[in-house]
């Protein structure tokens, strides 16, 4: 179960001094958020020419016996953006219990927040990685042609890793699944944020709930057909949210942000929506 977002990002400019940029059909309309996305490029240009900073990810890559072919510069400076938490001064939310019914906690917003502007970023403390193997023989296409591989923060502590079965299947019944965290940020990545780390607001947007998925939830034990349940949930969903979660730095996504899709009020709980995928997996 993994949270949809949007999935094209178009950066209308790579410019600081620029107004506003178009990301995934959102304007992003802060300096905040414009400087964020501008700085991922930085980054992700000082990084291509300095490869031994890359060497975590690299190192993780080695352990899970990935080719060498998938291992591009390119895709290894991605990861390594996607899986860090950078020292963010972004203040604009809290976590606390949500207004939603049985939805445990929620982020909160703790100023007025205007349409377009950056609320918090998703982190990446685990990256799930779904890479698409070449199929160079025929009777290959027949098995299942994408390799699965989850990667780790180099700031989440080694006692908090957790084998692979974990994250897709939780520990016991009370706890939830790392994989019920998860965010896509394009067709290869998604990241996942731990709930356990919860110490900082410029990466709070695995707080943020649904505000359709109590129907989601609910409507598999009422009368009606799934499809109606999904279509009442999705209308829901879309007519309450008031954030999406977009990729920013360009080339696929090198972070992934929380931003206003409307002028958001300070106290307002903030609202995303997941998608029908995202509850079916959850429900079956
Ligand atoms: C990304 S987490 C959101 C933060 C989570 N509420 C927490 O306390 O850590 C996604 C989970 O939040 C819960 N959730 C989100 N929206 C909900 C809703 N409308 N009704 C019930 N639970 C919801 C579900 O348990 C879902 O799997």
């Amino acid at each position: 179960f993994i949270i949809h977002t949007s999935q094209t990002s178009v950066p209308r400019s790579h410019c600081c001094c620029a107004t506003q940029i178009s990301i995934g059909g959102i304007d992003i309309n802060d300096d905040f958020g414009m400087q964020l996305h501008v700085n991922l490029q930085k980054m992700r240009d000082d990084l291509l020419s300095n490869p031994s900073k890359l060497k975590p990810i690299k190192q993780q890559h080695e352990s899970n016996d990935v080719d060498d072919e998938e291992l591009s510069p390119d895709a290894l400076v991605q990861e390594t953006l996607l899986s860090s938490r950078l020292p963010l001064k972004l203040n604009r939310t809290r976590v606390a219990d949500s207004n939603l019914p049985d939805a445990g906690r929620g982020l909160f917003a703790t100023q007025d927040i205007a349409k377009g502007e950056l609320i918090t970023c998703y982190p990446g403390d685990a990256l799930l990685c779904e890479y698409k193997e070449d199929i160079t023989d025929e009777e290959e296409l027949f098995q299942d042609d994408e390799s699965e591989v989850i990667l780790w923060g180099d700031h989440v502590d080694s006692n908090d890793i957790v084998e692979d079965d974990e994250v897709f299947d939780g520990t016991d019944d009370t706890s939830a699944p790392l994989v019920s965290y998860a965010a896509t940020v394009n067709d290869v990545y998604s990241v996942m944020g731990m709930p356990s780390l919860d110490y900082d607001p410029a990466y709070y947007g695995h707080f943020a709930n649904d505000g359709g998925g109590h129907i989601a939830l609910e409507g598999v034990d009422e009368a009606m057909g799934v499809e109606e349940m999904l279509a009442l949930y999705v209308e829901k969903s879309i007519e309450v949210a008031n954030a999406r979660h977009v990729p920013l730095g360009g080339y696929g996504g090198l972070h992934l942000g929380t931003v206003a899709i409307k002028d958001i009020k300070k106290g307002d709980e903030i609202l995303v929506t997941y998608g029908p995928e995202y509850w079916m997996d959850l429900n079956f």
